[in-house]
């Protein structure tokens, strides 16, 4: 008997040019390839470390959602937690690595396309967006991150040494399974909900792969 392909997988297929170019970026490419410009890690790295303070409030406003709007709430709230405590440390990641690097934290503004994506951040936390559109988000910006990540780590990459930890943060096999585990409560999630909350998440999958293109190619340059 052949296996149910899952409501995570069909988009995956259906969008594949989409996803390809969020995860399979230049900018991890170059890395992969050993010949990104050191000057757009280190944009990469300050745009990244402005998000991520964006990204806590958002992934706050998911963990009430599903405390609230799960049907199992209690692993739900268990897996969310569990990547707000990731982000405690990521923050922390981001600290070490600026200063390592010679990147003032203080002295960065966000780019136009960072800051779009903070504001679509920040229209998602409303209470009006259902539990399954905000699972959908959060589930697609962890992931295109594991991919990519994990991409450069991968056998006959050239990833230079110096930004192998940078990968592992997200490459690891435990930040895998995390996002398996957020990519099977988005599935059971789209059983249940209605055509109209499918079509709000499957538009949610698309924008959150947009938002992440325009992210690489500012750090690679563009605004
Ligand atoms: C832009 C972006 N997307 C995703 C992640 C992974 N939390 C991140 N740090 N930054």
């Amino acid at each position: 008997m052949e296996a149910k392909i899952t409501a995570t997988e069909t988009w995956r297929r259906k969008h594949r040019l989409l996803h390809a170019g969020a995860t399979r970026h230049p900018f991890i490419r170059g890395i992969r390839d050993g010949n990104i410009d050191i000057s757009a890690f280190k944009t990469w790295l300050g745009q990244d470390y402005m998000f991520v303070r964006a990204f806590v409030p958002f992934v706050a406003s998911v963990l009430t959602k599903a405390w609230k709007g799960s049907n199992d709430s209690d692993n739900d709230v268990e897996v969310i937690l569990g990547g707000m405590a990731a982000l405690n440390d990521e923050i922390s990641w981001f600290k070490r690595e600026a200063s390592k690097w010679g990147v003032q934290l203080s002295n960065i503004a966000p780019q136009k396309a960072n800051q779009e994506y903070c504001r679509f951040l920040e229209s998602l936390t409303s209470p009006e967006v259902e539990y399954t559109v905000a699972i959908v988000a959060f589930w697609v910006i962890e992931t295109v991150y594991q991919e990519s990540f994990a991409h450069c780590l991968e056998d006959g990459s050239k990833t230079p040494p110096e930004l192998k930890e940078t990968c592992q943060r997200w490459g690891n096999e435990g930040f895998g399974e995390y996002c398996n585990s957020l990519g099977k409560i988005v599935d059971r999630q789209l059983e249940k909900a209605s055509d109209d909350v499918i079509s709000k998440a499957e538009a949610t999958f698309l924008q959150v792969l947009e938002y992440e293109v325009d992210f690489w190619n500012m750090s690679n340059g563009g605004t």
